[in-house]
């Protein structure tokens, strides 16, 4: 092991109440919204390949007509308590919401730059109402923050010179300044998810932002904050460098899923996820594969089965709406989620051998198993492996648990359960109620007779 001063300060996952909660959201809502939402990535009639969030970077722009974008921004249909009912009912237990972005245009009247709400037409403060409005929805607040800062004259990609040291050391106390003013005006965040923390200049910052995260850490007491905060004193990003996770949970998973438990080192982790192929601020013309409720459900399926959450991001026009195709997808999720979050939420890594029907999740602390099923076997046979000394007490459709199902141990601890659900056209779970073993060669038969 290498001594480090600034790698990870724990390891193995956090066994808090507040970590836990966290652990067993399951689902989460991401929300993009900024100044880019205005262009929807759209600029003089030309549309922007990349993602609308970052149509500042795109040349056929020019920066100041995207920084005085500020002087456009009056959302008049926004209306925070809908965003958090659209998240209530798509059953999302958690939302991670932009307070900047990397444009550096601060969604609270943050007191240490202009750029903020404050100045736009809209004038009045956007986080509180959505923290607000998400708290009374019941729904965790997490703030997402990007340290890359277009806007702020002190931001450098890396400190080359004496001059570009001296500015990074305003930047640096500026950011420390907005992450506590964010903790302190909204306390009732619960964690920080960073962004736009892989450039050099940063990464040079091992001490300051270690003491940075402990400041926090001492200011809100269980403030959960993700890997991609800092770096240790080798650069080292997301693991130390004695392979140690930074933070709380692995913020690696981006558009993309681990396969197998082994991808996630024994770690919390989340998955962040765009419906169109690579869009987060809002595009008026998502191209390419627009992902269907049943891909999400399957997504969400899997990240809890890894033992992760799944982020489902949504990207708010600039006029504060949400649009139809976003409403839709959440309104099919939930019509799932609301039969089916058993198997979701406070649900984890079931240990189980993965199997071509679906995904198992395991209740944490009960034993019982969920299997969800995406792909139907014409046997009409739903093959388990359980380990030894586990039987299977009982097994039901949980969309209708009087459905008693037949269960046969075709071998030693491998079990076929017969299932034919009514409607195929949506995934279901098949639930296991497990027990120890009475006795070796018991066989299952007449079990459900
Ligand atoms: C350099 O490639 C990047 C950098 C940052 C991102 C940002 C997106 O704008 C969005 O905020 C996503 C969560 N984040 C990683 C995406 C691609």
């Amino acid at each position: 092991k290498i001594k480090l001063k600034h790698g990870s300060h724990r390891e193995g996952k956090r066994t808090d109440a507040i970590m836990q909660k966290w652990r067993g959201n399951g689902l989460g809502q991401f929300i993009h919204w900024g100044l880019y939402a205005i262009p929807g990535g759209e600029w003089n009639g030309k549309q922007y390949n990349g993602a609308a969030e970052w149509i500042r970077s795109w040349n056929e722009m020019p920066k100041p007509a995207y920084d005085s974008l500020i002087y456009k921004f009056n959302p008049v249909n926004f209306n925070a308590d809908q965003w958090a009912a659209i998240a209530k009912d798509m059953g999302a237990r958690y939302v991670t919401i932009t307070t900047k972005h990397h444009d550096g245009f601060c969604l609270w009247p943050s007191k240490y730059t202009s750029y903020t709400v404050a100045n736009s037409p809209w004038k009045k403060d956007i986080m509180k109402p959505l923290v607000d409005a998400y708290d009374k929805a019941g729904i965790d607040v997490i703030l997402y923050f990007s340290i890359m800062d277009w806007n702020h004259p002190g931001w450098r990609y890396d400190i080359k010179t004496r001059a570009d040291s001296i500015a990074f050391e305003g930047f640096k106390k500026f950011t420390r300044n907005q992450l506590i003013e964010l903790l302190t005006m909204y306390p009732k965040a619960k964690g920080l998810w960073f962004d736009g923390t892989w450039d050099k200049s940063w990464i040079k910052q091992a001490k300051f932002a270690d003491e940075l995260e402990a400041e926090m850490r001492k200011l809100r007491p269980g403030l959960i904050i993700g890997s991609r905060f800092r770096a240790d004193e080798y650069g080292k990003r997301h693991f130390d460098s004695n392979n140690v996770l930074m933070g709380d949970y692995e913020q690696g998973w981006e558009r993309k899923l681990p396969n197998t438990i082994a991808d996630v080192h024994g770690n919390d982790w989340d998955c962040v996820m765009t419906i169109p192929e690579n869009q987060w601020g809002y595009n008026k013309a998502w191209k390419g594969h627009i992902k269907t409720s049943t891909e999400l459900i399957e997504m969400t399926a899997k990240a809890v089965s890894l033992g992760g959450n799944f982020v489902l991001n949504f990207g708010p026009k600039g006029d504060g709406s949400i649009r139809d195709q976003e409403k839709r997808l959440a309104l099919e999720i939930g019509d799932w989620m609301k039969v089916n979050n058993e198997a979701i939420y406070n649900c984890g890594y079931s240990g189980l051998e993965k199997q071509d029907w679906g995904y198992s999740t395991k209740k944490t602390r009960i034993d019982k198993i969920y299997m969800v099923v995406f792909n139907i076997p014409v046997s009409g046979a739903y093959r388990v492996k359980l380990p030894a000394k586990t039987a299977i007490a009982k097994s039901y459709l949980l969309a209708d648990q009087n459905q008693v199902l037949k269960v046969e141990e075709v071998h030693t601890n491998e079990y076929f359960v017969y299932a034919n659900p009514a409607s195929q056209s949506k995934p279901f779970v098949i639930v296991l109620e497990t027990k120890k073993k009475e006795r070796s060669g018991e066989n299952n038969y007449d079990k459900a007779k």
